[in-house]
């Protein structure tokens, strides 16, 4: 793993030492917006316009952040206007490696290159990528959801909405508590190089869980009776929790099979059209285990846990 630096690529860890052993994620840095009439979305350059097979999105089928994105692909009934490429599972001393149709490119960072020569810093999946001006579009997934949420609606027909508008003052705040506390909060815990940063992202983490299995006790989605995005920036987190974060990541109070209402929750969201065939535990497994060497240097992979996405759940109670 590593980053850019004046146009080359360096191989290095996070540096955590400068944060008292904390994990800090960068942000993204590409923050334009593809929208129905190409004009300018609330960051970034404006021109790129929703148009049929013009985006590629490049994702790991192990990252919760790009998992997001091909969740939103499959809800929107996108999967015939934008094309994908999936990175190899394991992200080591190159970055994340792809064997690429369009380029024939052999790493991300060419990618990121490619759209940038004086790009610096991290080279994060996903992507989304304009064929057309041959740059990025966005490197930020609650971002590009958003886009794929709303700008095709004219070319697919498909108007489903995750981000409703009378919605949205109950969304915002429970992703940002999501993200700050799940979503990051497992690289937090899991990325720690001291006790004390360890032990602060867990209590926190457990707690954020807590307060879902509170919430989800009593309504059937996160913002109320309507299934939307901050369910499923929250699901891509959970699906993987039991296989890597709990053992990986030692998040390990309990598991969400341990949580009566989160767990029926989270087998209901896998079990939606579309969504079984974003999920793929191989690459899940392989990616976290095999790739962060300090965390499990021998890179065995685990077997377990056996699990049942599959199973009956109880959430139609609500409703
Ligand atoms: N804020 C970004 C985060 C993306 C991200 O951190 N992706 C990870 C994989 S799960 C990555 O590519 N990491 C590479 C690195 O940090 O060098 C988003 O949500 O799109």
């Amino acid at each position: 793993m590593g980053l850019l630096q004046n146009g080359q690529w360096v191989d290095q860890w996070y540096d955590t030492d400068s944060s008292g052993g904390e994990f800090k994620r960068q942000d993204s840095r590409f923050r334009s917006w593809v929208s129905a009439d190409g004009s300018a979305g609330p960051t970034g350059s404006a021109g790129f316009k929703a148009e049929p097979g013009r985006y590629h999105l490049y994702v790991s089928l192990a990252c919760p952040w790009a998992h997001r994105t091909l969740i939103f692909r499959q809800l929107k009934g996108l999967q015939d206007m934008i094309d994908v490429t999936v990175v190899k599972p394991l992200m080591l001393s190159n970055g994340w490696e792809l064997s690429d149709d369009q380029y024939g490119l052999d790493y991300m960072y060419q990618l990121y290159l490619k759209a940038d020569p004086n790009y610096e810093g991290r080279v994060t999946v996903p992507v989304l990528w304009d064929k057309q001006t041959k740059t990025i579009v966005s490197n930020e997934s609650a971002d590009i959801i958003r886009m794929l949420n709303s700008a095709f609606n004219g070319l697919t027909g498909n108007d489903s909405d995750y981000y409703p508008e009378h919605l949205q003052a109950k969304i915002d705040p429970i992703n940002e508590r999501v993200y700050e506390l799940i979503n990051n909060g497992v690289y937090r815990a899991g990325f720690a190089t001291s006790q004390e940063a360890y032990e602060e992202a867990y209590y926190k983490l457990f707690d954020a869980l807590d307060w879902v299995e509170g919430i989800l006790s009593q309504q059937r989605y996160l913002a109320g009776s309507t299934l939307t995005e901050a369910d499923w920036r929250l699901f891509t987190t959970l699906i993987r929790f039991d296989a890597v974060y709990h053992g990986h990541f030692k998040a390990n109070r309990q598991r969400i099979a341990d949580y009566p209402a989160i767990s029926n929750y989270l087998r209901e969201l896998y079990q939606l059209p579309g969504i079984a065939q974003t999920v793929d535990f191989t690459h899940i497994k392989q990616h976290y285990y095999g790739s962060h060497d300090s965390i499990n240097p021998t890179g065995i992979v685990p077997l377990g846990p056996e699990q049942y996405f599959t199973a009956p759940h109880n959430r139609s109670q609500f409703n």
